[in-house]
């Protein structure tokens, strides 16, 4: 069993994130965090509640940041809509939040478990985290590795150079990507393979049932609204990625890289800089000599579509039949 902490703005990709999450048997899906991104962080804090209560699960959903540490707050409620989770129904929640502020859910559950044995999954701006860490910084040691959604080492989805995840809160990318903790980074260009394809969709529509419709209704709006604005054929499901690896490691491969986050660039903030350490001669920056370079992180690159996509039936399947 793989004990997660998953910190998330859901999002329609989130949502999928959390299926596999309680869906999988090998995931100890110990609480859902809730930060500002796809939309501001009450909305994403109801979507998280109204989520689990769609899948009839129960777990602790701690509300989080409302904002990034220092830029202005970003949304992206042009992708998710009004709600941040538009086109399924959303349930009233059946269930309260937990009293604690995310960050101190962070501190207190890492803290109360074994060393090495929680891992951070955050698939939102990295806000929470970066406070955790700050607020505790025993947890860096502590915690067995961050699985984190963001970045890529080719171009971004909100500006040429930057993805989502890291514009919305660079300066908590970069104490995430700074501390001395090992972080895979799942970034676009991974999850931009990880496409529900017609093949997944109608695997889902077997399945049947009220989850299978709130799936199929989250991957028809963003069909509908996200085709037209970024020209992919089918809906990336990004989160969800994270939370696969998770459960089965060979679902992606990976490098080694050094990883700095861009906080000063003025067409390229947010940027995630990867030094890939096997790529030759690409071990300095800028023609100076090495900065005492940390190949301690590691980049997704290739996904098994395959696997991906059974992976996601198969945790829909259990979650259908009340797990
Ligand atoms: N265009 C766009 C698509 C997805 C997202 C969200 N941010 C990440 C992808 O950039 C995912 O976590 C997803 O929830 C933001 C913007
Ligand atoms: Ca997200």
């Amino acid at each position: 069993m793989e004990k997660i902490i998953l910190d998330c703005d859901p999002g329609h990709d989130d949502a999928i994130a959390i299926l596999l999450a309680a869906g999988n048997p090998n995931i100890d899906l110990l609480g859902i965090t809730t930060v500002s991104g796809n939309h501001n962080v009450e909305n994403t804090t109801r979507n998280a509640l109204s989520v689990c209560t769609a899948y009839g699960i129960k777990v602790p959903v701690a509300k989080g940041s409302p904002g990034p540490l220092l830029i202005d707050q970003v949304l992206a409620i042009e992708i998710h809509g009004e709600t941040g989770l538009d086109g399924p129904e959303l349930p009233p929640a059946s269930f309260e939040l937990d009293k604690r502020h995310a960050v101190d859910f962070i501190i207190d559950t890492v803290m109360a478990h074994e060393p090495k044995t929680v891992t951070l999954v955050p698939v939102g701006p990295y806000t929470n985290i970066a406070l955790a860490v700050r607020k505790e910084p025993r947890i860096v040691s502590r915690v067995k590795r961050v699985v984190a959604m963001g970045g890529s080492y080719t171009r971004g989805n909100i500006t040429p150079a930057a993805e989502f995840n890291i514009y919305g809160d660079p300066e908590a990318a970069d104490v995430v990507f700074r501390s001395k903790w090992d972080v895979t980074m799942v970034g676009l260009d991974l999850t931009h393979q990880a496409l529900a394809t017609t093949a997944l969709q109608d695997r889902v529509r077997a399945v049947g049932g009220p989850i299978a419709k709130f799936i199929l209704d989250i991957w028809e709006f963003i069909a509908t609204t996200h085709g037209g604005l970024l020209q992919i054929e089918y809906p990336a499901v990004h989160d969800a990625c994270c939370v696969a690896a998770m459960i089965d490691p060979t679902v992606f491969t990976t490098e080694k890289a050094d990883i700095r986050v861009e906080l000063a660039g003025r067409w390229t903030k947010g940027m995630t800089v990867c030094n890939f350490e096997k790529m030759g001669g690409m071990h300095h920056f800028g023609g100076t000599a090495s900065e005492q370079l940390d190949f301690r992180h590691s980049v997704a690159m290739k996904l098994d579509h395959a696997k991906f996509c059974d992976l996601i039936v198969d945790a829909l399947e259990r979650l259908a039949k009340g797990k």
